[in-house]
């Protein structure tokens, strides 16, 4: 029976094709994996530059182009016969001598190309490589029959200009060579690449299955004619992860916390669900998959419907979010559901227990949550000696014994409602574990975390009360906290290190944007500022390195005269938009305030344009191919209502212009291919110029 092992183009090429010359090549690809005896069969390829690339014969219009070895035929792609014929006789093929994965190139071109190499090698006397033997090359993966023409390059653009002809796995060390002049740097390029944490053994540049067994980016094994079925109708991400996605979501085991970090779409919540199924296969009990929000939560546990279509394996992992797991754990124990205190009650309830002292109801809301609750202070005394990590505000003893007193009356009052706020809950609900497992440890008996692995999502936001939540609801074992996040999308004021609550995480980072274009990520790391932005790591990271492959528009920014001239701005962008073909549900709208996101709403209805029109704040963790952020004025971005006054916290007050920066910065790198932002009036501070 042969092997039909399949590449991303071709699952992509395939779902593509209309019906019903889909159902039919269809049809001939289940016939070849069946090994029907006239079913298509691969023939070799005149005039193709590897004489392993065959031909299948699969309906009388589409021919698949294959790369064959021994048994194993590696699906290239599906085209009509004379393209198919172009297609096979174009690539040139190898196995990385370093790493071991399979690569393809334009040999073709790079013959084209050729000439007018020549011809600027010999007007110049300089080469890009001539410091490097062909053995340091080779030593950094490149591939022999390649050597040739770099000996020809004089300069990095010459180099740059030869990027899309390449191997990402031959471009990029290269590329690291030529720049910084040392093997070293070249070389751990590649690693970016391997799909396992180890090493490969002994590479056989010859032996293609063992390099496509090594690429699981580049090809899937099929199994059977149902998994062929799924790897071309699920979507993409479900089987062709990027090397960096594959090995951290499939590791063998941890044996700590693991932290992984990166900018926005690099694919960490993609690894999250990964993590959370494999998990799930080869774990060792419940899994957990948890994030910061109820949306959010729906949206991974219906991507993760997608990802595990084995409904069995599909129950041992549970989705949530950490507010709805305090509550259910309060629920369980006191056998009734806890009753919540609205956040205009809450406010009421800081503003009368704030007359007549010293400090403002804020303030004093943000030293409960920021200090008292994030340490779990319970006395007066723990209060009095606590270190107040953020606050910019210095409190003497006496200053610190009536804010204790007035926090005090307020979670007094809270009490005698019977009224609990949510982090009070996730405070009380890690109490409530921890006694859990310490009697029955206590007892010797087995531990009574509820999981035994948690994967987290959107770490950045989550506050000390619920990190020692998560940390007691799962054991101090092996692959026991799996974490993703990125400190630089931080909406909320907690900025928490995970060493701070006991989580000693072993650290990853991603710095590919798979999502973002070049053109909005740059735009958006200017907005953002590329500093290091604090929280979840101890040596917080710039966003130096964060990159994009692939190129797009420019952001585009529209100044209007009147909030109303932009609202018809809006309206006529997003016309066009739909124009374009692009479907609604591909499309959002994203405001600061609640009354702009309530106008764009009814002037985008009244125009018959439904699409997703949300605040900032909801659009967090999402993506759209088209996004636009509109309000982006001086006086709107940053809400003056969300900046604490500079005289009565400064420290607090720059936090609170990072956070609304980091809230921008998030709407703004949701679009996957167009993002236009627009503001009346003067343009908000944050915009870059
Ligand atoms: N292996 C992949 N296959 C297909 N698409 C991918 C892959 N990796 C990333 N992408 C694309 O990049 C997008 C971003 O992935 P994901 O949402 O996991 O990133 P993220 O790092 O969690 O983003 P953010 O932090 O901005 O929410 C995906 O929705 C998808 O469009």
């Amino acid at each position: 029976m042969p092997r039909l092992a399949i590449s991303p183009e071709c699952a992509r090429g395939l779902r593509a094709l209309a019906e019903p010359a889909r159902r039919d090549v269809m049809v001939a690809i289940r016939r070849f994996l069946e090994g029907a005896a006239d079913g298509p069969h691969p023939e070799r390829v005149h005039g193709a530059r590897d004489p392993r690339v065959a031909m299948l014969r699969l309906t009388d219009r589409h021919h698949g182009v294959a790369l064959r070895q021994r048994d194993v035929c590696w699906l290239l792609t599906v085209l009509p016969e004379d393209e198919a014929l172009a297609y096979a006789r174009r690539y040139g093929f190898g196995v990385n001598p370093e790493i071991g994965v399979i690569e393809m190139w334009d040999a073709e071109a790079l013959e084209r190309v050729l000439p007018a190499l020549r011809r600027s090698a010999q007007a110049s006397e300089r080469r890009l490589f001539h410091n490097h033997c062909d053995a340091d090359l080779v030593a950094v993966g490149v591939d022999p029959r390649l050597i040739p023409y770099l000996r020809l390059i004089t300069t990095e653009t010459a180099l740059d200009a030869l990027e899309p002809l390449l191997p990402p796995t031959q471009y990029a060390p290269l590329a690291a060579l030529a720049r910084q002049r040392s093997l070293a740097a070249a070389w751990r390029t590649l690693v970016h690449w391997r799909t396992t944490v180890t090493a490969p053994g002994p590479i056989d540049p010859d032996d293609v299955v063992a390099a496509l067994d090594r690429s699981p980016h580049r090809a899937v094994f099929i199994t059977g004619t149902d998994h062929l079925d799924r790897v071309i109708d699920a979507p993409e991400w479900c089987f062709f992860l990027h090397p960096a996605q594959h090995r951290l979501s499939r590791t063998l085991r941890y044996d700590r916390p693991v932290l992984v970090t990166g900018g926005a779409g690099t694919g960490k919540t993609l690894i999250a669900l990964h993590r959370a199924a494999y998990l799930a296969e080869h774990g060792s009990g419940p899994v957990l998959l948890v994030t910061f929000s109820q949306g959010l939560s729906g949206d991974l546990a219906a991507r993760l419907d997608e990802l595990i279509p084995d409904e069995a394996l599909r129950k041992r992992v549970e989705v949530s979010n950490v507010d709805r797991l305090a509550h259910r754990i309060v629920t369980e124990a006191e056998g009734r559901p806890p009753t919540l205190v609205d956040a205009e009650e809450l406010a009421e309830l800081w503003r009368d227990a704030a007359e007549g002292e010293r400090h403002s109801p804020a303030f004093l809301l943000r030293e409960w949550e920021q200090v008292v609750l994030a340490q779990n202070l319970t006395t007066l005394d723990e209060y009095l000696r606590a270190a107040r990590p953020g606050r910019g505000v210095g409190l003497d003893a006496t200053e610190r014994t009536a804010v204790w007193r007035t926090i005090e009356r307020v979670v007094e009052r809270l009490r005698e409602r019977g009224r609990r706020t949510l982090l009070q809950l996730a405070a009380e609900a890690s109490v409530l574990l921890g006694r859990a497992t310490g009697d029955l440890l206590a007892e010797g008996g087995p531990a009574r975390e509820p999981y035994r692995h948690i994967v987290v999502d959107e770490a950045q936001d989550l506050h000390p009360a619920q990190w020692r939540l998560l940390r007691a609801a799962v054991p101090y074992a092996r692959d026991d906290l799996f974490i993703v996040g990125d400190p630089h999308q931080r909406i909320l004021d907690t900025r928490v290190p995970l060493s701070a609550v006991g989580i000693d995480a072993e650290h990853f980072r991603l710095e590919v944007s798979y999502r973002l274009p070049a053109e909005i990520l740059s735009w958006g790391v200017r907005l953002r500022g590329g500093g290091p932005a604090d929280g979840l790591v101890e040596d917080a990271h710039g966003l130096a390195g964060f990159r994009a492959d692939q190129r797009g528009a420019r952001p585009l920014v529209q100044a209007y005269e009147s909030g109303e001239a932009e609202l018809a701005g809006l309206v006529d962008r997003l016309r066009e938009w739909r124009e374009d073909g692009v479907p609604a549900s591909e499309i959002a709208v994203a405001a600061r305030s609640a009354e702009l996101v309530r106008r764009a709403r009814e002037a985008l209805h009244a125009a018959g344009l439904d699409v997703r029109v949300t605040s900032l704040h909801g659009m967090k963790g999402l993506e759209f191919r088209r996004v636009a952020v509109i309000g982006v004025s001086d006086g709107i971005v940053p809400d003056p209502d969300a900046l604490t006054p500079v005289d009565e916290d400064p420290a607090a007050r720059a936090h609170d212009l990072q956070r609304e920066r980091g809230l921008l910065y998030v709407a703004c790198t949701r679009a996957a291919e167009l993002l236009y932002v627009s503001y009346s009036g003067r343009a908000s501070p944050f915009l870059p110029l």
